[in-house]
């Protein structure tokens, strides 16, 4: 079996051909803004449902419209929950990497994996990024957890239960506070991705990389599923394109970065955006994150919503079963990924 190579060279002199990028798509740290970022909205102020929210919905939409990506602070989960989550991915992380070996595959339909992400260049060459990635489910029961080292199977789980379990509340709330910023029903956004959501984790670790300029820890993307919350260790490597120039988002202590996904995009018509991203390595020191993805399971039927077309707004994208989407992803990796695009409808001028 191909071993993980990245683990075993996390601190190599000098980055070995496989990492470095086409000058083309390396990260151009220099050009990134540091001073825009992404907007930051305090929750504390809807946690009571007979409180006024609508300011906070105002501002979700707002940021919605202009970035796809917001943070947000007051969101009430337990600090707790989320430190624990963050010393099991890092406990994770810093076993030796023959511990994680065997959880290293290429296979998309195993539940449970570790993968290494890559971009395909021209002569069919695949350039590795620099991180690791550990994808899996957001409950682990007894047949997955067991594939995980001994040493940190329970304290992973108890973490991971008890972190989707505040996940999994906040992002119900977010979904009513974003369909009311859409004009719909508080619910309409949660029923619409169906039954039985499709919720993975992906633990995304980047070991401190000897020349950030040459390669990327995740190359640009969007993400494919509905919603996406992500927590941060303390230093930053996570930027968000807004019209054309890539800006960084800072990492702020008790806030989680909000990210809205492709299927969010297609349900509101195109009005909220699916926005390209990227994570780029630093020389300094390891940075680990964590996404939570929320979106439909594969047999939900994913359009714009009836109530978001009229004759100004016809339908953007054409109804899709979610296994067609993924399928579709799956087709495209290792390129830039232009998958929403493909169920686009064609644009009527007259
Ligand atoms: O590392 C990050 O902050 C972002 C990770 C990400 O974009 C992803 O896992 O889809
Ligand atoms: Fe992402």
């Amino acid at each position: 079996m191909k071993s993980f190579e990245l683990a075993k060279e996390s601190s190599p002199l000098s980055l070995t051909p496989k990492f470095i990028f086409p000058e083309s798509k390396r990260p151009n740290l220099s050009e990134v803004k540091s001073l825009d970022s992404i907007p930051i909205i305090d929750l504390s102020y809807c946690h009571d449902k007979n409180h006024s929210s609508l300011e906070v919905i105002h501002k979700i939409s707002k940021a919605c419209e202009e970035f796809g990506f917001f943070q947000i602070v007051n969101h009430g989960v337990p600090q707790q929950a989320c430190h624990k989550m963050m010393k099991a991915i890092t406990d994770f992380f810093e076993l030796p990497s023959e511990e994680r070996e065997s959880l290293y595959s290429t296979d998309h339909t195993k539940s449970v994996r570790l993968l290494n992400y890559y971009l395909k260049v021209e002569d069919g060459e695949k350039v590795k990024c620099w991180s690791e990635c550990f994808s899996h489910p957001w409950y682990l029961i007894d047949d997955t957890v067991s594939l995980l080292p001994e040493k940190i199977r329970t304290q992973y789980r108890e973490a991971l239960t008890e972190y989707a379990k505040e996940i999994g509340s906040l992002v119900r709330r977010l979904l009513g506070l974003i369909s009311i910023g859409l004009g719909l029903e508080e619910d309409c956004l949660l029923k619409k991705l169906g039954e039985q959501p499709r919720q993975r984790a992906q633990a995304n670790f980047y070991p401190p990389c000897p020349d950030p300029e040459l390669t990327m820890g995740l190359t640009e993307h969007t993400d494919f599923n509905a919603l996406t919350v992500v927590l941060q260790s303390e230093i930053s490597g996570l930027q968000v394109n807004k019209d054309g120039k890539w800006i960084s988002v800072p990492f702020i202590p008790n806030a989680f970065v909000i990210n809205l996904a492709d299927q969010i995009q297609v349900l509101s018509n195109g009005r909220y955006k699916s926005v390209l991203h990227r994570a780029v390595t630093n020389n300094v020191s390891p940075r680990l994150s964590m996404a939570m993805f929320f979106g439909p399971n594969v047999d939900t039927t994913i359009g714009p919503i009836q109530e978001l077309i009229d004759e100004e707004h016809p339908p953007k994208y054409r109804n899709y079963r979610f296994s067609e989407f993924l399928e579709e992803f799956f087709n495209q990796e290792g390129s830039k990924r232009m998958v929403k695009e493909a169920f686009e409808l064609p644009h009527e001028n007259s």
